[in-house]
């Protein structure tokens, strides 16, 4: 410490300070020692002065106390700001550590080193300068404040060493100036106080200069603590303020503890919990509300300063918003005008509801006074409705190979100049050169007298072929279906077919007819017995019909007198049964397999017999039921088992009543010459057979139902060459789906027959009658007659005349009948007189005469009588006597010969009755 050259200006301006104090400085513990010393000192002295005070007045020692307590008081607060300084002190090395730390940590990155070094040394400097001002300040604050203390200690002495009342004056005086010196030096402690506010304020602006975000939690600590040593200055801080500062570890201590007690479960009862949701509950509801108010502010009025604000994404954003707004304001008022116009529209309704109704009424108004004013139905003539329609296709022409002219058509020879002769068909050159090559050939052979070798033969043979094969150039003039194989037959050329044959279908589903037997898909038995009976090509009854029956449908066949539809029907027939299981005596029981049912006696057993023949080949039995012979007996055979049962329907129902017979497995039923049996009456009869067969196996009413293959269903088929409406009503009723076959025209007598009328009196027909007779040799005639009397008196007078005849009608015995039947089959007779009886279905061959001594009263009878002729393709001769009795048929009879192209007697076509159908109105 350096002498003062002023002693006495030193003894005013500083307090001398006691060496305690500055060892407080040094050592915290002898801080403490100096204190306790201190205290020791100081009552040792007040003991001495009091021990002095007998000499001196009590008010000088009230004084005196006085003074020392204010003394005491200016020790503490001296001691407090030297505590503070030194805390000071302390902290600022602790800090300047802190940094050193620091910097050492950044010099460990090398990301920040250049950074860094450059901070560290600017902190380096700047906190080695700050280090040595504070140490600067701090020893002289030091000095100067042990200055002070030495030169007031020595004043005291001084003045105390001097007696008397000067002595107390001195005392006085000397005390208003240690006042004055502490109001002074407290001034400068609170400039010191200034200064360390200062300096935190420094390393608080430093700290961020260094870097933001990165100060260190131990400086912040440490400002705290600084802050609260520099708030500790303060003279009215108590005890509490002078506690020690907390270190890091107590800190972080304090924090965990804080920070568990947080963590520790609070049980709350029910009132708190619900207060705290009402509470959260209305946080969130204000938070909520705040933020709607700010989109709102934002939506109504975006200024400029706040669009500035935002960024380009949050502009997006919200122009995205303003855009979905503006949708969803054009969606409303969408939503809105379509309302509008949907309100509109219903209004337009109701309105012309309401017109419409007003309408009414008056027109109902009007109607009634004056009367209803009815609308004329528009008439749609005939030719407007049937108008022909002239699209046609080039298929549907079948016209050209008809006629032969345009079978060869002239045509220009493209190969003209290469060897053929222009004009020729080529065909016909073929055909003409390979002959002219035969018989050339022939000739040579036959001059050198040298036999054809097979070779030659062969080839010869080859070249003969070729000539007829068409090639792409003959392919202009297509081959007849005849020509054709099955696979290559067109559509046109199954037309041309039909056409061919007179067959027409109606019907669906129609499968395509059998050109041959071959093609038939009969079973080989069934081909053999075809063929032994002589029938090399099918009927085209047989040709349409087999193939439907062979389908199990149900077929309506009309075809001309003697084309054959016994064959037709038995045909499929027997396939059907061939294909079921053999009767035998656990099923015969049951009944047959199959039922024909016929008119007359004999055409049942005519049936009979070509079933047999045909069934020749197969192990079927066939009985016949038929009237004048035992029931019993019949009875008996059908016990014994059948698989087809040919009969009449009156028979077969008397057998089916008492029990003769039974038809619970029959599935095929054959109604020949159906409308005659309606005619005799029989309707009742077959209804009855009908409905004695089982009926769930009819088939399907509707037309398109597909049929099980594995299934059996009943099988109709009705055959005859005239359907008249009775007919119709009873296939409607029996048959399912059926398919129309027609050859020809219903009801009209084969082309074969030769019709003769001959318009005569009933007392000529007998003279006439010799005549045909006696021009027709040795052939063999039928004579119609309409009543069995008739017959006997006719047979009897043509026997009489020499002719060998025989009768034949309902009044004979069977036997009779048959004997009669099979005299005029086995040609010991040449005429036979009958009835209708024999008018259906009977088939004698070489019948070549067909008379009708009596005309029938029906045009069919007559179609059936002059069938008995011209049969199987044979041609035949019909001659029928005509008399004015006969009126009701001239009609028919008249439109039938104009079909058939034969001589109408000009009686017949005069005759009023043979211009008008009987039962229609007559014009005038
Ligand atoms: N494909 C055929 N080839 C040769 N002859 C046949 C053929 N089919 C049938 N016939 C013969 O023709 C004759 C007439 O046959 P069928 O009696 O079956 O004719 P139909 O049409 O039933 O006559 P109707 O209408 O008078 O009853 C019979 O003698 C029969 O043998």
């Amino acid at each position: 410490m350096a002498p003062s050259r002023d002693g006495r200006r030193e003894t005013h301006d500083h307090v001398p300070s006691s060496p305690s104090e500055i060892q407080y400085h040094s050592h915290r513990g002898a801080s403490h020692k100096s204190e306790r010393d201190r205290r020791e000192h100081h009552t040792s002295k007040h003991k001495r002065e009091s021990d002095r005070g007998d000499h001196h007045s009590p008010s000088r020692s009230l004084e005196r106390g006085e003074r020392s307590d204010r003394k005491r008081s200016r020790r503490s607060r001296s001691r407090s700001i030297d505590r503070s300084s030194r805390d000071k002190d302390r902290k600022v090395s602790h800090r300047s550590r802190s940094r050193e730390r620091d910097r050492k940590d950044r010099r460990s990155f090398p990301r920040n080193r250049s950074r860094s070094r450059s901070n560290d040394s600017k902190d380096g400097h700047r906190s080695r300068s700050r280090s040595r001002d504070r140490r600067n300040s701090h020893r002289s604050r030091s000095r100067s404040g042990d200055r002070s203390h030495r030169s007031h200690s020595r004043d005291k002495k001084e003045l105390k060493g001097k007696d008397g009342e000067d002595g107390d004056l001195k005392y006085a005086k000397a005390e208003e100036r240690i006042e004055e010196v502490i109001d002074k030096r407290r001034e400068r402690e609170r400039d010191a106080g200034f200064e360390a506010e200062r300096i935190v304020e420094r390393s608080k602006v430093d700290n961020d200069m260094e870097e933001e975000g990165e100060i260190h939690e131990e400086v912040k600590v440490e400002a705290h603590l600084e802050k609260q040593s520099e708030d500790g200055l303060s003279p009215q801080m108590g005890e509490a303020k002078k506690l020690e500062p907390l270190s890091l570890e107590e800190i972080l201590k304090k924090k965990k503890e804080e920070a568990l007690q947080q963590a520790k479960p609070v049980f709350l009862t029910k009132a708190q919990r619900a207060e705290l949701a009402i509470k959260r509950r209305q946080e969130e509801v204000l938070e909520q509300r705040k933020r709607e108010q700010e989109q709102r502010k934002l939506l109504s009025m975006p200024s400029e300063s706040s669009r500035k604000e935002h960024d380009g994404d949050r502009d997006r954003s919200r122009q995205r918003d303003r855009e979905r707004e503006h949708e969803r304001e054009r969606d409303r008022e969408r939503r809105e005008r379509e309302r509008e116009r949907e309100e509109e529209a219903k209004r337009e309704r109701v309105e012309k509801q309401m017109t419409r109704e007003r309408e009414k009424e008056l027109e109902a108004i009007k109607e009634q006074y004056l009367g209803a004013k009815k609308l004329k139905k528009r008439v749609v003539k005939p030719s407007e409705k049937f108008r022909f329609s002239f699209d046609w296709e080039n298929t549907e022409d079948t016209s050209r190979d008809m006629n032969p002219i345009y079978q060869n058509p002239h045509e220009a020879q493209l190969l003209f100049g290469r060897g053929f002769r222009a004009g020729m068909d080529r065909r016909e050159q073929k055909k003409l050169a390979a002959k002219n090559e035969k018989d050339l050939r022939a000739e040579i052979r036959a001059k050198d007298g040298v036999e054809e070798r097979p070779e030659e033969a062969e080839a010869q043979k080859q070249k003969e072929e070729a000539a007829n094969v068409y090639d792409t150039f003959d392919m202009r003039v297509d081959r007849h279906w005849s020509e054709k194989k099955i696979e290559e037959m067109t559509e046109r050329d199954w037309r041309i077919f039909r056409e061919d044959f007179n067959i027409s279908y109606k019907g669906s589903r129609i499968p395509r007819p059998m050109r041959n037997w071959e093609e038939g898909s009969l079973s080989p038995e069934l081909l053999k017995a075809v063929a032994k009976a002589g029938y090399k090509k099918p009927s085209p009854i047989q040709m349409a019909a087999i193939p439907i029956g062979l389908q199990q449908r149900d077929v309506i066949g009309i075809a001309e007198t003697g084309s054959g539809k016994t064959a037709a029907f038995v045909l499929p027939m027997l396939t059907y049964i061939s294909k079921l299981p053999p009767m035998t005596e656990e099923i015969e029981a049951e009944g047959p397999y199959a039922v024909v049912m016929a008119p007359t006696r004999e055409l049942a057993q005519q049936i009979e017999e070509e079933t047999v023949k045909f069934a020749h080949y197969l192990d079927i039995r066939v009985v016949s039921i038929v009237g004048g012979q035992s029931i019993e007996e019949q009875g008996f055979k059908l016990r014994q088992g059948c698989e087809i049962v040919i009969a009449t329907p009156g028979r077969l129902l008397d057998c089916l009543e008492r029990r003769y017979a039974v038809l619970n497995q029959c599935n095929y039923v054959v109604l020949d010459e159906a409308d005659r049996m309606i005619d005799m009456g029989f309707e009742p009869q077959v209804v009855g057979v009908l409905d004695a067969m089982p009926s769930s196996n009819l088939k399907p009413d509707n037309e398109d139902a597909e049929l099980d293959e594995k299934r059996i269903y009943r099988t109709t088929y009705m055959f005859s060459a005239t359907m008249p409406p009775a007919v119709e009503r009873l296939a409607r009723k029996y048959l399912r789906n059926p398919v129309v076959v027609t050859i020809g025209t219903a009801g009209k007598a084969t082309d074969l027959i030769t019709q003769h009328v001959m318009m005569l009196k009933d007392g000529e027909k007998l003279d006439r009658l010799q005549r045909v007779l006696n021009d027709m040799g040795d052939k063999t005639a039928i004579i119609f007659v309409n009543t069995k009397k008739s017959a006997d008196s006719l047979s009897r007078q043509l026997d009489r005349l020499g002719y060998r005849v025989t009768t034949l009608h309902g009044g004979k015995t069977q036997e009779q009948r048959e004997i009669s039947l099979e005299g005029f089959r086995n040609k010991r007779y040449n005429c036979l007189v009958a009835t209708d009886v024999a008018g259906r279905g009977i088939d004698i061959p070489d019948v070549a005469h067909v008379l009708n001594f009596d005309m029938p009263n029906n045009i069919e009878q007559y179609t059936h009588r002059i069938g008995r002729t011209g049969r199987a393709g044979k041609t035949g001769i019909a001659t029928t006597f005509l008399t004015l009795g006969d009126t009701e048929v001239f009609y028919d009879l008249k439109q039938m010969l104009m079909q058939s192209n034969s001589p109408i007697p000009p009686e017949l076509s005069r005759h009023e009755a043979s211009k008008f159908k009987p039962g229609s109105v007559r014009h005038l």
